[in-house]
């Protein structure tokens, strides 16, 4: 594993999962899993279909027991705990979680007198285009409205942390930048928020901490520049004449680079490939005159080191 050391238990730590396992029947869905979430930012859990961040997530909820290891929500046990935690989180689950026959607005307005300083109602369902469907019962609302309604619902009472269970999936365009959006103004509120997703994107603009989940462990955690920076080195690649000097090359270059010539006249060079690096390429260009072609910086993403980790592109 790479990225960050964990940080140690305190007022800082929203979450804290150790050594979680949670087995149905023979198939162990989460083995061993420890994660962390600083307070005040926003961790993406990412990771392939099966890989039990639905499990992790409603474990942090309370809604699943630990078949072993610990799990810390704001300083809690969230099966023992249950009372003291349910009215400073909130929650919006993946298959929606709601009484189908209730209206959308009266839910949400219901939620929202349960707790001390709600958000404005009106304003949320205006933000999360639901001003149509406020009279309709739930289980009338389409995919996504339903979606949207449960994203309102978990984040109308002012909560200090939400759990949002892949809160975009099968919204159109328009509906994700509204959820991004209240994402970040959520976060500037000082809110905690965890989220899991299948959307590389939505992890790179919305995370502070990304946690890559595969076969029901974190893999990796860091910030997605960590994880980049961690992951597979980036590459500078040129073309120029055949069988250049690369011992040349490589005395020119920074310690831990490395060059190659894989095709001949085509050059690849692997490290830190930073501007001072491109620099320094060029001058040793210049002095053996050649007039390198094709200059292409390749940047490792976050999909990248998903990819080089779990061996697996994620469902999009
Ligand atoms: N109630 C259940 N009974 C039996 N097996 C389950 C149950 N819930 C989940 N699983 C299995 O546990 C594993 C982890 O599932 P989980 O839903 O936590 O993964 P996930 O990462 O959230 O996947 P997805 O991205 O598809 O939602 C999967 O193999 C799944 O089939």
């Amino acid at each position: 594993m790479h990225g960050k050391p964990a940080p140690s238990e305190s007022a800082d730590t929203a979450v804290r999962v150790r050594g979680l396992v949670k087995r149905y029947g023979a198939k162990t869905a989460v083995d061993g899993l420890d994660l962390d979430v600083r307070a005040g930012t926003v961790t993406a859990v990412l990771g392939p279909n099966g890989a039990g961040k639905t499990t992790t997530i409603e474990t942090c909820e309370g809604y699943r027991r630990p078949d072993a290891g610990t799990v810390r929500v704001l300083g809690l046990d969230p099966v023992a705990d249950a009372a003291a935690l349910r009215p400073r989180i909130g929650v919006m689950l993946q298959s929606g979680g709601v009484y189908s026959g209730a209206r959308a607005d009266e839910m949400l307005r219901h939620m929202a007198k349960l707790h001390a300083h709600p958000l404005d109602v009106d304003d949320l369902i205006e933000r999360l285009g639901l001003g149509s469907c406020g009279r309709t019962a739930y289980r009338r609302l389409s995919g996504g409205q339903q979606q949207r309604l449960a994203l309102a619902m978990a984040v109308v009472g002012r909560p200090e942390l939400v759990f949002l269970d892949e809160p975009t999936a099968g919204l159109d365009p328009q509906a994700r930048r509204a959820t991004w959006d209240l994402v970040r103004e959520l976060r500037a509120d000082g809110v905690t928020v965890v989220l899991t997703t299948h959307f590389m994107q939505e992890a790179e603009e919305l995370a502070d901490d990304v946690a890559i989940v595969d076969g029901g462990r974190v893999v990796a955690q860091g910030s997605p520049e960590e994880l980049c920076r961690g992951g597979a080195e980036n590459t500078l690649r040129f073309t120029g004449r055949p069988g250049l000097d690369l011992g040349s090359l490589l005395k020119a270059l920074p310690d831990g680079s490395a060059a190659a010539e894989p095709l001949p006249g085509t050059y690849r060079i692997t490290g830190t490939v930073d501007p001072q690096l491109l620099a320094t390429v060029t001058t040793w260009c210049a002095q053996h005159g050649v007039m390198p072609d094709g200059i292409a910086v390749e940047r490792h993403t976050l999909e990248d080191v998903f990819l080089e980790l779990t061996g697996k592109e994620l469902r999009s």
